[in-house]
């Protein structure tokens, strides 16, 4: 076993933290891990995310008291309000510390990415986990750069930042046997951070195999072609054969991805793992719908009413679904009725289960061909989302809903062995959860055919389509064998649908295909609490350190805008005894699940994450989201908020707005805050007014529906979700266009 240990600075202060990240000499940084020293949990030092102590820290007294002084009062007036959820709370008292230091040395410290011989190279780096290379403007150019290289992040061992503890939550699960000639390498690895039975029961299964950074290589590598997620080729020539060509699977070029998911426990219990809908489940009942397109068919209102076989009733009672959410309501009997459909409901509103549940009726209803061994299988569904982590939840979730039944599904995804995948397909596959770029790969090597294909389904549709993904989805329903969108149903779900992709989709979907609006489109999920405070670049820091001292151990999510960043700020929490981890684009992919798998069992309480993890992902008690960095659109924000107030329960969103380099955002975070019923306060309605755009479709005064189904020739029928009928006035077009 290797020795793993991390060398961080100790007493890095706040002064040297720009500084080092802009420091040319930053090459030297060769992170150390010692594991025994962090590993975490039964044998490795712990602490608590409020200082035990602070006798190492040259600021840890003043800083305190300077948080005590301060009280950060919008928090506190948060912390009333939730006040009675504090005994729900996971108790996190067993997370290790430091326990992703091993991470920070990923990239960017070791391999000279910051020589570049100017100042600026920390904001060189891709803006929102995308390889577009802007320089950034904004950042600490003030700050004159470093001063001495000694004071790099390797340093010396006696500047160590932590202790505490890591320890993967890897192992236990046996590998397959090696027997197949797609078996590419002995060396793999497997974790089991990923697969989240909401249960700590995988975590901390194994007993810590070496957990070493390794810079650059993997699955991180290459070209990042959308705006967040799924590196596929740094060429930026054919998305299709990306993998393939090495940009994952490694074929010919750079290091082999031999990384193999563990399997997900097999166990009932951990496959209907799940989490209590909140307090404020029953009032989804009073939020607006609207549907629109010909035809529609009523909404059900229990799950009686779908009428849906006995397996998939017991599936459902076992998950603890007992009622409907509004987005299910309408879309099932949609789908049931063999229509297209684009779906637009808040984050955390029950989506995923609102396709799969029809989906797995019909196939249910109409018999699949029955899994077996066949080296092209021909599923009868295929879905598609942006990222790994959240197609593989997606899988879950149809692993869930069919137990029990013949139909099998499958997933695959970037950043794991390609070989695995195809094993994972040639033993039978009726449902195939997939990213683009994998299923691509998987077409070419033609153990996949399409003919079969009824139902494809985009999740996150409006990140499917837009520039990074569009150009692949194009490909996909023109891949040969793949019925035209006449002969399969098209369904698509998003929290956020931008009118541009709206009309894009046309070319996916049948022309009369439904709408369904729960809510505003694009709009904030009402049961996160949205604090905006004005904070400057060069205070962010201390005001993260404290808003997280207040929270306590309470779950996390801090978003931040570039994959170095979130290493740095993670780097920079740890050193504050706060125990974090950090997951992005450029991390292998085990480290982005071990990542995972550390946050969802509370081992680490806070997630340093880029935009790859704003979409999608369903973990159980994040009660705060953190906007360290805003995002560069109104609708990344609705949806980084969104990882928390899910189903029901309340959450916490904190913005940093930063008057130098957010103030675009300003007028649309106005309108998602007033829309969502939120305080909007005076400074940034100043900023708003003063950088008022005529053309933005918003209004201040928040429309009943942001944003509307664009084929305006429909007639709209706003209805109450509870018993559908009509209450609402269709969206008036003038304050569509209007914000004042
Ligand atoms: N009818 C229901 N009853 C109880 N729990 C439900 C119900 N529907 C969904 N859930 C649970 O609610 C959580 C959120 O669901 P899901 O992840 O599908 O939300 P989503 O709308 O897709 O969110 P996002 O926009 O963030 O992707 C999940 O844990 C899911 O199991």
């Amino acid at each position: 076993m290797g020795q793993i240990k991390i060398e961080l600075e100790a007493t890095m202060g706040d002064e040297d933290w720009e500084a080092e990240i802009i420091k040319p000499r930053m090459s030297s940084y060769v992170p150390v891990f010692e594991k025994d020293r962090y590993s975490s949990g039964a044998n490795g030092d712990t602490f608590n995310r409020t200082r035990a102590s602070s006798s190492e820290m040259d600021d840890g007294p003043s800083r305190r008291n300077h948080f005590m002084r301060s009280g950060f009062a919008s928090g506190r007036s948060m912390g009333n309000r939730d006040a009675g959820e504090s005994n729900k709370r996971e108790n996190t008292s067993t997370m290790g510390g430091f326990g992703v230091g091993k991470s920070f040395g990923n990239r960017g410290f070791s391999n000279n990415k910051f020589e570049e011989g100017d100042s600026s190279g920390f904001w060189r780096e891709s803006n929102n986990d995308c390889e577009d290379n802007q320089t950034r403007n904004r950042g600490f150019s003030k700050r004159g750069g470093y001063q001495d290289g000694n004071h790099s992040e390797a340093s010396g061992s006696s500047r160590r930042g932590g202790r505490g503890s890591f320890r993967g939550c890897r192992g236990g699960f046996g590998l397959g046997s090696p027997n197949s000639e797609y078996e590419q390498d002995e060396g793999t690895q497997r974790t089991g951070g990923l697969f989240g039975s909401r249960r700590p029961a995988l975590s901390g299964a194994g007993n810590g195999d070496t957990y070493q950074s390794r810079s650059g290589s993997g699955s991180g590598r290459g070209g990042y072609k959308g705006l967040n997620e799924e590196v596929v080729t740094g060429s930026g020539k054919n998305y299709w054969k990306s993998e393939a060509e090495g940009g994952e699977s490694g074929d010919t070029q750079g290091p082999k991805v031999t990384y193999i998911p563990p399997p997900p426990p097999e166990d009932e219990d951990s496959i209907f793992a799940h989490y209590q809908t909140g307090i404020n489940f029953d009032k989804y009942d009073t939020i607006l719908v609207e549907v629109s397109g010909h035809d529609a068919p009523p909404a059900i209102l229990t799950f009686e009413e779908a009428n849906l076989c006995q397996t998939l009733n017991n599936n459902i009672a076992k998950a603890g679904y007992t009622k409907l959410t509004p987005v299910q309501k309408y879309s099932i009997p949609i789908i049931l009725a063999g229509r297209d459909l684009m779906a637009c409901a808040q984050t955390g509103s029950g989506k995923t289960a609102a396709f799969l549940l029809p989906i797995l009726a019909h196939m249910m209803r109409d018999g699949i061909t029955a899994s077996r061994f066949k080296e092209l299988q021909e599923p009868e569904c295929i879905i598609v989302a942006p990222t790994r982590e959240l197609i593989n939840q997606i899988y879950l979730e149809a692993r869930k809903f069919s137990f029990g039944t013949c139909v099998r599904a499958v997933v695959i995804y970037g950043g794991t062995q390609l070989g695995h995948s195809i094993r994972q397909i040639v033993q039978g596959c009726n449902i195939l959860c997939a990213t683009p770029g994998r299923l691509m790969d998987i077409i070419g090597k033609e153990k996949i055919g399409l003919r079969q294909v009824k139902y494809l389904v985009l999740d996150e549709a409006d990140r499917m389509l837009d520039m990074g993904f569009g150009p692949e989805m194009k490909k996909l329903i023109s891949c040969p064998g793949m019925p035209s969108k006449e002969q399969r149903q098209t369904l698509m779900f998003s929290a956020t649908f931008p009118e541009e992709i709206q009309r894009l989709a046309g070319e996916f979907l049948k022309s009369n295909y439904l709408f369904v609006a729960v809510g505003q489109v694009g709009g904030a999920c009402r049961d996160v609490q949205q604090t905006i405070l004005q904070v400057g670049q060069y205070s962010k820091r201390e005001k993260l350190v404290e808003i997280l001292q207040n929270i306590g151990d309470e779950r996390t999510m801090v978003f931040v805008e570039t994959k170095k960043k979130a290493d740095f700020i993670a780097t920079f929490l740890c050193q504050e005894k706060i125990s974090t981890t950090s997951i992005h684009g450029d991390r292998e992919q085990r480290e982005r699940e071990q990542a995972l798998g550390d946050f969802r069992y509370g081992k680490c309480p806070v997630l340093v994450a880029t935009s790859v993890a704003a979409r999608g992902l369903d973990i159980e008690n994040v009660q705060h989201v953190i906007n360290f960095d805003l995002p560069s659109t109104i609708d990344e924000y609705v949806h980084r908020i969104g990882r928390t107030g899910r189903c029901g329960n309340t959450g916490r969103a904190i913005s940093f707005f930063d008057p130098e380099s957010d103030n675009h955002l300003a007028q649309p975070l106005v309108k998602v805050l007033s829309d969502a019923q939120q305080d909007v306060p005076a400074w940034l309605e100043e900023i708003a007014f003063s950088t008022y755009v005529p053309g933005f479709s918003g209004s201040a005064r928040g429309n009943v529906f942001a944003s509307v189904d664009t084929r305006k020739n429909y007639q709209g029928k706003s209805t109450l979700n509870t018993a559908g009928f009509s209450s609402s006035q269709a969206p008036n077009p003038v304050d569509d266009e209007s914000w004042d």
